[in-house]
């Protein structure tokens, strides 16, 4: 599917933020993410149970927490992808759900279980993707060469996306969601199924865009990549925030952020095994 580039330099003016964190007319720098008294049930399973949290603009942040701590259900209510019980978010200064145009062009989202249009080549999505965010087609043009090549997927551009490994996944939907610079990029387990050298790749990228003072807030299970990459975290467990802020303060004195995870989620001393008398090659079947 070929689809021709036009240029509509207006629209790109709106919906293409600057770089760096968002300035108010009094100087000072909204948070990236503000939640207020966010609720989510599913039936009668609370998933979100009524959660405050304020995350600094330009920082890399790490939402951790143990499996059904409500991380996703929280990402997905943050970015606009779910309608929360109760609660209200903003982004930059924009409340999600009553002005979500201003949000959404100021966001990129890679969510867990990504679905993406398999019967494109992987350039045709990124052209798909920057007109949808009313880039000029040259422009789209020139990201897209650029992040097809850092992401190491030049080489794989014309393949459909459908024929892409689980990383190759990973690392489009990274590149659909840098395409329009956002100011807030939010990861749902960017580095799950990623080999170590494209987990590199995307470390890079990622850190890369930091540094141009845009804010990155990714959830995982890996508490040192988290502790290597991240400034700032939030720790979640039982749809609640158990500690959050730098992430020096949350390990506190604690010899690693895997430590003071584990003793904030009530993990610490768990009877790891032992039950499973067993289980092993040389035990009696
Ligand atoms: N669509 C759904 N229907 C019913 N329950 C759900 C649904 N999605 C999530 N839940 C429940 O809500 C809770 C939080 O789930 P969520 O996926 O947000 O956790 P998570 O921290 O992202 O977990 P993981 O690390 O395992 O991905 C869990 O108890 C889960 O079973």
């Amino acid at each position: 599917m070929a689809i021709e580039p036009e240029n509509n330099d207006q629209t790109a003016k709106t919906l293409t933020p600057p770089d760096g964190p968002p300035v108010r007319a009094d100087g000072t720098v909204p948070p990236a993410v503000r939640i207020q008294g966010l609720w989510k049930k599913y039936g009668e399973q609370i998933a979100v149970a009524g959660i405050d949290l304020t995350l600094p603009a330009g920082r890399f942040i790490g939402l951790v927490g143990p499996n059904g701590a409500g991380k996703t259900t929280t990402l997905s209510m943050v970015t606009g992808l779910l309608r929360p019980d109760a609660g209200q978010v903003e982004i930059g200064g924009h409340d999600v759900w009553h002005d979500p145009v201003a949000v959404k062009s100021r966001i990129g989202v890679l969510p867990e279980g990504l679905r993406l249009f398999e019967r494109l080549s992987g350039r045709e999505l990124l052209a798909y993707i920057g007109r949808l965010r009313g880039l000029p087609g040259a422009e789209v043009d020139k990201r897209a060469d650029q992040l097809l090549q850092v992401l190491d997927l030049a080489g794989a551009q014309n393949k459909l996306v459908v024929d892409y490994s689980t990383g190759m996944r990973k690392k489009i939907g990274l590149a659909a969601a840098l395409l329009h610079n956002p100011e807030v990029l939010f990861l749902d387990e960017p580095f799950e199924g990623v080999d170590p050298v494209s987990a590199q790749t995307i470390r890079g990228v990622l850190e890369r865009y930091t540094s141009s003072g845009a804010t990155v807030v990714f959830s995982s299970h890996v508490m040192e990549l988290v502790e290597s990459l991240c400034d700032w975290v939030a720790v979640m467990a039982g749809g609640r925030i158990r500690a959050d802020g730098p992430t020096a303060e949350v390990r506190g004195d604690a010899p690693s952020l895997q430590d003071a995870f584990l003793e904030l989620v009530g993990a610490n001393g768990r009877a790891a095994g032992q039950d499973l008398d067993w289980l092993g090659g040389g035990a009696a079947r």
